[in-house]
């Protein structure tokens, strides 16, 4: 999962950064990924400080990291509030003066459907990434998770809606990529996505569809993990 050089340096220093912003007492959703483990990394050290905060992980990875390095960890049906989540993202739009400014696209990992449910829950949602993900134009494939009886219906859907659907294949096992969930994962390719907001309610409205990869209008603010350190952007 690690990458290695500039870019790693990079995530690291993202995600050190937000873990910065966590404060004794808070709910902190843990988002997955290798940008996100830096800052769980970290957090976990603060905790070993004795900071007190609680997690609500947004995937086996995550949980089980959180564990590991000795975050106390809640769950969303457990809390009334999440104070900040942090997450990292496989494309982050970067258009100032554009409507998709701050859009993502996430799922890389498969893990979109939980990390939207806790990232959108909380009071303040911070993303994680290194230069390599800011883009001004958005041409990456959008994960979809979807029900396993739905994969060749929702198929023909993002046919229909100028897509190209693939399904997802697990790289060491025959077969496709199975969600923590128990669902599938459609990779979908729509070329340029020029209005991310109307595709991401087309995607949402698809029966079978779980949830996609499309985070629009979301995040609070990107951390970039530079050469020299981070720079934010405040949506
Ligand atoms: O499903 C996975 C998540 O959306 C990740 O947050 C995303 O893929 C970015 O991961 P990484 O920080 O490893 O590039």
């Amino acid at each position: 999962m690690k990458t290695d050089g500039g870019t790693d340096a990079a995530k690291r220093r993202a995600g050190e950064r937000a873990a910065e912003d966590v404060e004794d007492g808070f709910v902190v959703g843990l988002g997955t990924g290798s940008t996100t483990a830096y800052a769980i990394e970290a957090i976990g050290r603060r905790v070993g400080d004795g900071l007190a905060v609680q997690g609500i992980p947004t995937s086996f990875q995550s949980r089980k990291l959180a564990l590991e390095v000795g975050i106390p960890l809640t769950s969303l049906d457990a809390v009334a509030s999440i104070d900040l989540a942090i997450d990292g993202a496989d494309a982050v739009v970067d258009a100032p003066g554009s409507d998709a400014h701050g859009t993502l696209v996430k799922g890389g990992g498969a893990a979109h459907t939980r990390e939207k449910l806790v990232d959108s829950a909380a009071d303040r949602f911070v993303v994680v990434a290194d230069p390599s993900k800011l883009t001004d134009r958005l041409e990456r494939s959008v994960p979809l998770e979807v029900l396993p009886a739905a994969h060749t219906v929702v198929a023909d859907r993002i046919r229909d809606l100028g897509g190209e659907p693939s399904l997802r294949a697990a790289e060491r096992k025959d077969g496709p990529v199975v969600t923590d969930n128990g669902n599938l994962v459609l990779d979908c390719t729509f070329g340029e996505i020029e209005e991310p907001a109307t595709l991401a309610d087309r995607l949402s409205a698809l029966p079978g569809v779980v949830d996609h990869g499309l985070f629009v209008g979301l995040a609070d603010a990107t951390y970039v993990g530079t050469d020299g350190g981070v720079e934010v952007r405040q949506y």
